[in-house]
């Protein structure tokens, strides 16, 4: 038969396959008993073999052991929030700021992202492996959270692609879905343990957690929605924000599905007004939209002020009336 070390990548690939299945596609092509014991046989091989253990295995979503403390994380490149515009006016607005500041009468293209209501989180790979995780913090410095963040189904640990930067931070959303959510409170209750008053407190909790063990069992889900530091600064990238999105998950990043691109404040206006329409049917909670200049360049020659950069705009939703949900 294969020697162990045959067996054991053999098992890596496919549950790794697997993974991407169902956390990605959401189309599992094999039954959970037949996941969980590829898994068990993995994990078996692994501590038989420990001369073949890699912190890349899918063994290793499960969690190691717990932390004492968090340690922080000082992010190269500044996590910034966003400026918001509560109303259409404003929306407009925007624009005509962005036309002011760039001297040009043409309108611009957005890259329209729903604002999911859960954690901004860094993930930093290093020649294509998941090396450290991070929250938002004050923006400069956050906490590492790395050891919970691989158990997330639906972040890969290793990236799948021929060419990449030798050093990838790709930033997004940390959030339950509203089914996971009423399934892990009905859990929660069961045990008498905490119930969370909504997805984003349960995320924030699942996600500091000393223990990993815990987190894997909370169903958290990573939209990705930017880039952050990229080395080499030369490497060849898409000239616009939606591409770059497109390019990340070819790497196996999972992104949001209703993320579009739309033209002018109109296009946005129409992209609020669907999203806005569609927001009860969502798999998950969010709290607005996000419109951003796809252009990089432009955004380049736009910038930040202070906190928020000046070619991004959240649109929030007026506050949900918690009986209606
Ligand atoms: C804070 C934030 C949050 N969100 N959410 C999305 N979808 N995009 C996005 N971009 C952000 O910041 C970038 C504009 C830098």
């Amino acid at each position: 038969s294969q020697s162990p070390e045959v067996q054991i990548n053999t098992l890596r690939k496919t549950l790794r396959h697997y993974n991407h299945e169902y956390y990605v596609m959401d189309t599992p092509s094999v039954p959970d008993a037949e996941y969980d014991r590829l898994m068990q046989q993995l994990i078996e091989l692994e501590q038989a073999h420990p001369q073949f253990a890699s912190a890349q295995s899918p063994s290793q979503k499960v969690g190691g052991a717990p932390l004492s403390a968090f340690t922080q994380v000082t992010h190269e490149v500044p996590m910034l929030s966003l400026d918001n515009a509560f109303d259409e006016a404003s929306l407009l607005a925007f624009e005509k700021r962005l036309r002011d500041r760039l001297k040009t009468p043409q309108s611009f293209v957005f890259s329209c992202e729903p604002k999911l209501d859960g954690l901004a989180v860094s993930l930093l790979y290093e020649n294509g492996e998941l090396v450290r995780a991070a929250t938002r913090g004050d923006g400069q410095v956050g906490e590492n959270i790395t050891q919970n963040v691989r158990t997330i189904g639906n972040i890969p640990l290793r990236l799948e692609s021929a060419e990449l930067p030798q050093r990838v931070e790709i930033r997004g959303e940390v959030f339950i879905p509203r089914a996971g959510f009423e399934k892990l409170n009905a859990r929660q209750k069961a045990l008498g343990a905490k119930v969370f008053a909504n997805p984003r407190n349960a995320a924030a909790g699942s996600l500091r957690q000393l223990d990993p063990k815990i987190t894997a069992k909370r169903p958290l889900m990573f939209y990705a929605y930017s880039l952050g530091l990229v080395t080499p600064e030369d490497f060849s990238l898409p000239a616009t924000h939606s591409e770059r999105l497109a390019l990340v998950a070819q790497w196996g990043i999972p992104l949001c599905p209703q993320i579009d691109t739309a033209t002018g404040g109109k296009g946005c206006l129409e992209y609020y007004e669907r999203i806005l329409k569609a927001r009860d049917t969502l798999a998950y909670d969010i709290d607005g939209v996000v419109f951003k200049v796809d252009d990089i360049s432009l955004q380049h020659q736009l910038g930040f002020v202070a906190r928020a950069p000046r070619w991004a705009i959240a649109q929030k939703f007026p506050a949900q009336e918690e009986m209606t949900r």
